[in-house]
Parts: C-alpha cells; sequence; structure tokens
C-alpha cells in the first residue's frame, strides 16, 4: 500500500499546505493531492510551491475538471509541474463538482463524455503529439493543437488518476486511467466500485492500476476528540450521497435529512447532535491510531492500494500527520 494526503487551500494558506507537505515527506508519504474549488486557493500555484520546497513526493491536482480548465491548459501545466519538479508531477482530473459548476454559470452538459474527450487529448498532447482534427469529437476537437514550448514528460508519461463515485465514471477510469480517486473511507464502497474498475480493465486489456481511496481522516490520541472532530465532513458526505449510498451504509434516511437541514441552516450545533458513529463509519476513518489502522488494512483487504489521507485528518494537522507517520505509515 502506499500513501497520500490531501490537502484543501482553504481553511489553510499555501505556506501552510506547503510546511504541512514537507512534514508528510519526512513521514514517507508517497504522494500529496491538492483539491481545486473554485472558491478557495488555486490548486496550480500551491503545487508549484510544493514542487519547490521538496524533493521526493509526488504532487498533483486532486483533482481538476474540463469544464473550468481546457484540456490543452491542463496538459501544459502539468507538463510544467512536472519539469519544475523533476518528474514528480501526477494528474487527477474527475466530472467536476456538478453543485458549483452553475455558480459559475457552467451547465456541466454530459461530464462523462467531456472527461473522456479531455483525458484522450490530454495524453495526446503531453505525448507530444500534434492533435488533428478527427471530426468525431465533441467537446474538444483539435486541429494541430502541439506542446512545443515546455519539456513533455517522455515515454514515463504523466499518471492520470480519474476522480471518480458513479458507476460510469469508475468505468472509464478503469477503461482510459492509471488510477482513480475514489471519494470513499470505507470497505463496502470498495466492494461495489473495485469489480466495476476490474471489468473494464479486462475489456481495455489494461494490468495496472492504482485504487487510491480518498478519505476523510481524523486521528487522534483520544477517541471522543478524533471522532467530533470527523462530525462536520461526516454530515457533509452524508447530505450529499444519493439514496442508494445511504442504503449501502444501512443510515437512518430521515436522520440525514435532518443533517441536511441543519447544515442548510449552518447550524453546526445542530449537526453536530444529529451525526452519530453510523454516519462517522460510513463516510470517515475517524479514532486513534489502533482504530486507524485497523481501518486501513480493511481498505488494503478491500482491494485499495494508495490510501490517501484526506481532510480534516484530526483536531490538530501537525498531531495527526506526526501519528499517521509513527503508527500507520
Ligand atoms: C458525473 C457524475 O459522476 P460522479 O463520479 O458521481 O461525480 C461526482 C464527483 O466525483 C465529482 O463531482 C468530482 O468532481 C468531485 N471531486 C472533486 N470535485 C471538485 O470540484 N474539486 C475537487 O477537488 C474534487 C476532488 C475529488 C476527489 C475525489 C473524488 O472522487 C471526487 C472529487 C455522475 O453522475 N456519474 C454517473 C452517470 C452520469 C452519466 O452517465 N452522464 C452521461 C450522460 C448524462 C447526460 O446526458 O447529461 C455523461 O456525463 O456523458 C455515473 O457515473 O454513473
Amino acid at each position: 500500500t502506499t500513501y497520500g494526503i490531501e490537502f484543501v487551500p482553504g481553511a489553510i494558506n499555501v505556506k501552510q499546505v506547503v510546511n504541512y507537505t514537507k512534514l508528510a515527506e519526512s513521514k514517507d508519504i508517497d504522494y500529496v493531492w491538492i483539491t481545486n474549488h473554485y472558491n478557495n486557493r488555486h490548486a496550480y500555484p500551491t503545487l508549484a510551491m510544493i514542487a519547490a520546497n521538496t524533493d521526493t513526493i509526488k504532487m498533483g491536482p486532486g483533482i481538476m475538471n474540463t469544464f473550468t480548465d481546457t484540456p490543452a491548459a491542463i496538459a501544459s501545466f502539468m507538463a510544467t509541474l512536472n519539469e519544475i519538479s523533476d518528474g514528480r508531477a501526477v494528474l487527477g482530473i474527475g466530472p467536476g463538482d456538478l453543485s458549483t459548476l452553475p455558480k459559475l454559470a457552467i451547465d456541466p452538459v454530459k461530464p462523462v463524455a467531456r472527461l473522456t474527450e479531455g483525458v484522450t487529448q490530454i495524453r495526446k498532447l503531453l505525448s507530444g503529439e500534434e492533435v488533428k482534427k478527427t471530426g468525431n469529437m465533441e467537446f474538444f476537437d483539435y486541429d494541430g493543437a502541439k506542446l512545443t514550448g515546455v519539456t513533455l514528460p517522455g515515454k514515463k508519461g504523466i499518471p492520470i488518476y480519474i476522480g471518480a463515485q458513479g458507476p460510469k465514471v469508475l468505468e472509464l477510469a478503469g477503461t482510459i486511467g492509471d488510477g482513480a480517486l475514489i471519494n470513499a473511507s470505507n470497505p463496502k464502497d470498495f466492494d461495489a466500485a473495485i469489480p466495476i474498475i476490474k471489468a473494464a480493465m479486462e475489456k481495455a486489456g489494461k494490468k495496472n492500476f492504482d485504487v487510491g481511496a480518498y478519505t476523510a481522516m481524523s486521528i487522534d490520541k483520544d477517541e471522543k476528540k478524533a471522532r467530533n472532530a470527523a462530525k462536520i465532513v461526516a454530515a457533509f458526505i452524508a447530505a450529499g450521497s444519493p439514496p442508494a449510498i445511504l442504503e449501502r451504509h444501512n443510515l437512518d434516511m430521515n436522520n440525514v435529512a435532518k443533517i441536511k437541514d441543519a447544515l442548510a441552516r449552518f447550524d453546526f450545533k445542530a449537526v453536530g447532535g444529529l451525526v452519530g458513529d453510523a454516519e462517522i463509519d460510513a463516510f470517515t476513518i475517524a479514532g486513534t491510531p489502533d482504530t486507524v489502522k485497523q481501518k486501513c488494512e480493511d481498505l488494503a483487504k478491500a482491494g485499495v492500494t494508495q490510501i490517501i489521507f484526506g481532510s480534516p485528518l484530526g483536531p490538530d494537522m501537525t498531531n495527526s500527520i506526526r501519528l499517521l507517520g509513527k503508527y500507520i505509515i
């Protein structure tokens, strides 16, 4: 199992992200993934600062999308990041957050078809190909595009991880991705996701694949503190999950409805009272190092090959990264 860590450059600034990443690198964490949301600090300059201040950790956006960025812009950024990090760039890319894109006056039409074409063009551009018009592209029918002014990644290429949750995107990941970043923390979700990926790999004749569990993590020596720190993120994931996911985790639907309601009113005190062990254990890994170790082992048993420690990490981030280094990695 390899390990990754996710930072959201919203609550913490770029300098803090770089310092936490250097601490994570010193604990032998292999990947750092930076989320991309229009309302936060941008992933690209954050990643450039990480590249300039680290030596071994791989880094990339977790995840970009092809609505707010064009494939050519993403390819140019990734080639540049790869150059300045001396070959450590990885790309996380997905459909895009369908709930926020309309806020940017973007109508997220056919996100899966668009993502498929976008990744196809990114791979061609990063391989130094001149992308000729094909006539059957619906979104990005490039005509003569070619990256010339930046050092390309060469044979090794840049690994492309697809951010996926729905079955169609999981299938796409298995078909065209080098890996997947799956927003889930519970083995039940991987029991459902991995067969879809494997079947798609089989059809595409692919052998290697990195199944990334993009978890919501909260680790602390004090079990209660760790679990309390996980409540809000568990609430948001529960509120954003389709009924099928809630059923999979046998959650009480009307409790989740109440949580959704309280979140909409920003009544976080009420949320704290409504979120119980069921929601916390369905959507996060929260507890003492022993609990977290056991849950990471359960994910590995379910077929996860990269465990990404996602926010909030715990009540105190520095302490959490230290505990992850000492007890888990
Ligand atoms: C599009 C959606 O796919 P989904 O995998 O459920 O997408 C939900 C999230 O993965 C998506 O919003 C991501 O962008 C969320 N996301 C992030 N989103 C962000 O904006 N920023 C992030 O930093 C971010 C990180 C992240 C990390 C891991 C991860 O798994 C997701 C992450 C979906 O509905 N998929 C369905 C089917 C949809 C479908 O088939 N649509 C067709 C036709 C529909 C039509 O005709 O409109 C098409 O799109 O071509 C499915 O997979 O079965």
